[in-house]
């Protein structure tokens, strides 16, 4: 068993609350999913979102997820780079699995699949 980190990014629509929570649950559960977790082997997810989204923490949606209530989450702010991606959600998931480092499946949806055209390509 190794602890694996897993990248998810997604952009939202518009600075609202709802949306930035649907945004963040699709691109967890895509990273659940595709990667067969379960949430009793998350060790921690850090959430990072651009200065541009101040509308909720994304956490908050995260943590109503069935089995989440224990997962550590911690909410950032993203480097505020000059001409970068807007309206983004970035998750780093570290998480306990028998996977090698290849097998592991990032997740980038939407606008952020061009932030690593690679990774939002490749379903190794
Ligand atoms: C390119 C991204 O955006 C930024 C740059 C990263 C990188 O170069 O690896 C990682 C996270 C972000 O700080 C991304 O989210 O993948």
């Amino acid at each position: 068993m190794s602890v694996r980190g897993i990248r998810g990014a997604v952009t939202v629509e518009a600075n609202e609350a709802s949306l930035i929570s649907e945004a963040t649950l699709t691109m967890v559960r895509e990273i659940m999913s595709s990667n067969d977790i379960d949430p009793a082997d998350i060790c921690s997810v850090l959430i990072t979102v651009t200065q541009d989204l101040d509308d909720s923490f994304p956490a908050q949606a995260v943590r109503q997820l069935p089995g989440w209530e224990l997962v550590p989450l911690m909410c950032a702010l993203e480097v505020p780079v000059k001409g970068s991606l807007e309206r983004c959600v970035r998750l780093m998931v570290l998480v306990n699995t028998e996977k090698s480092q290849k097998e592991i499946h990032h997740v980038y949806l939407g606008g952020a699949q061009a932030l690593r055209p690679d990774l939002a390509k490749s379903k190794v």
